[in-house]
């Protein structure tokens, strides 16, 4: 059992090793390949295919299983799961909801651009979105809420969620409980490569859709690239992964204690501590076997893998200055600030799925029940792109209305664009010949 932890001393340099700011996933090449046969089975067979794969990938025992979840199943989840867990999701779907119905949009804006000429935007849910949440290293109520409750609120009329059936052909119990608490009607059990599949082409059970959200493994991540022109799909979000930030005025035992937080998901993730105080260095150095001696070992284990790894451990730089630029060039999903003025720090992010600052918002309380969302773009994606949100469930549709007073400004320009680039038929309609037409039908 490894008890080693990478330590990367950069306070001779202020250059950031391209290797240090490699993920797992960057590298697809195994799976692409892979996942295509599993898409073509989906494609021409269907259920058929989606039941054999959940039997040979997800061990499920029994021969068959229904793809639906159906409603006998959501009622024993409920029997099965604590009351005290059934509480939790109801407080974290609570305050989910809040953060997101405060993102909305308004349906509708537009205003008048010059005397005579509105423009605007019209707010409106895509079709049919479907929500994946994982289900091979642990089980995801959370993601579910996560990926669900802002497609309701987006107004999306039938989100669906997929997710993986675990061995006994059925779905996780938390899960099937956090969909019917948030008004999920619609779960299927298929997950990986083939869960995205199945909603990329339809089957007999499982719809097709427009748009995937949500995290996955690799197979789920390869899926999505190979079926990218058939389904949207969504924020980039692999293998969690989390810098904590620390100054010289936090607790090394501490930011141990929030490192291990996203390194415990699977080998595949990455966490870094980055701090230019050799105090808290060596005291989060010191802490980490504590810490994994005390957890349940399969976490503990995954942990000190990523830890102690090429995807993980401690970086000293030479100033907090050097730590910061260390987060930006990194761009973590996950970052979490332990720094005497946690708020100064705030402004000098720029890359970072989400920000959390000070010792009271360690990185679980954001993925569970803060309220903003926790699928975040990972695999230096956050340089480009954003949280899961309400607005990822909708598209904008451009308003255009024109007076006859505003036409006559905007005529003239247009024809002249329009002759341009050599677009007769765009031309004559703002020409003379469209006011002749209209006053002919006004006489
Ligand atoms: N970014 C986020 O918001 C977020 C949230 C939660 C989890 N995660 C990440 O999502 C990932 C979840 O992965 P997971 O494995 O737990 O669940 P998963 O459901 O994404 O993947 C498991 C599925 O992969 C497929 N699979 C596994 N082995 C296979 C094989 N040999 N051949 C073909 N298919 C195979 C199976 O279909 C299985 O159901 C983790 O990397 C975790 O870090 C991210
Ligand atoms: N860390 C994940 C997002 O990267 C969210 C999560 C759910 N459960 C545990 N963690
Ligand atoms: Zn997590």
């Amino acid at each position: 059992m490894t008890q080693s932890i990478s330590f990367h001393d950069l306070r001779d340099t202020a250059e950031i090793p391209e290797a240090l700011l490699a993920r797992t996933e960057a590298d697809l090449s195994d799976f692409l390949d892979k996942v295509d046969p599993i898409i073509a089975a989906v494609r021409d067979e269907g259920d058929a295919a989606l039941i054999r794969f959940g039997r040979a990938f997800d061990k499920v025992e029994p021969e068959t299983f229904s793809i639906a979840a159906e409603p006998e199943e959501f009622e024993a989840a409920f029997d099965a799961v604590e009351p005290e867990v059934i509480d939790a999701i109801r407080y974290a779907a609570g305050n989910i909801r809040r953060f997101h119905e405060a993102q909305k949009p308004e349906e509708m804006w537009w205003k008048e651009m010059q005397p005579g000429v509105y423009a605007g935007d019209r707010h409106v849910p895509i079709d049919a979105v479907a929500c994946y949440v994982p289900r091979g290293k642990g089980s995801f109520p959370s993601v579910l809420m996560m990926t669900a409750i802002p497609a309701l609120v987006a107004g999306v009329p039938k989100p669906i969620v997929i997710t993986p059936p675990g061995p006994d052909g059925r779905v996780d119990a938390a899960t099937l409980v956090a969909a019917k608490l948030i008004g999920i009607e619609h779960v299927y059990k298929c997950g990986g490569a083939q869960g995205v599949a199945a909603v990329a082409y339809g089957t007999q059970s499982v719809p097709r859709c427009d748009k995937i959200v949500g995290p996955g493994s690799p197979w789920v991540v390869a899926a999505k690239r190979r079926l990218s022109d058939r389904l949207e799909p969504g924020t980039p979000a692999g293998p969690s992964e989390c810098v904590i930030l620390a100054d010289d005025s936090a607790d090394g035992a501490l930011a141990a204690l929030d490192l291990i937080i996203e390194s415990e998901h699977g080998p595949d993730s990455s966490a870094y501590l980055v701090t230019s105080s050799e105090r808290v260095a060596a005291e989060a150095r010191e802490a980490l076997p504590r810490h994994w001696a005390e957890m349940v070992s399969q976490r503990a284990e995954f942990s000190r893998t990523v830890l102690g790894g090429q995807h993980g451990g401690i970086v000293l730089t030479r100033d907090f200055d050097a730590a910061i630029d260390f987060v930006n060039a990194y761009a973590p999903e996950h970052l979490e600030v332990l720094a005497e003025e946690p708020m100064a720090v705030l402004g000098r992010i720029t890359n970072a799925g989400e920000v959390l600052l000070g010792n009271y918002t360690p990185v679980t309380i954001g993925n569970f029940v803060l309220g903003p969302n926790a699928v975040l773009p990972t695999n230096r994606m956050a340089k480009v792109a954003s949280p899961l949100s309400v607005h990822d469930y909708m598209k904008r549709i451009s308003v255009g209305y024109v007076t006859r007073s505003g036409y006559d400004q905007l005529a003239g320009p247009a024809e002249t664009l329009a002759r341009y680039e050599g677009f007769d038929g765009h031309a004559r309609a703002v020409s003379s010949l469209r006011r002749s037409l209209l006053d002919r039908k006004a006489e």
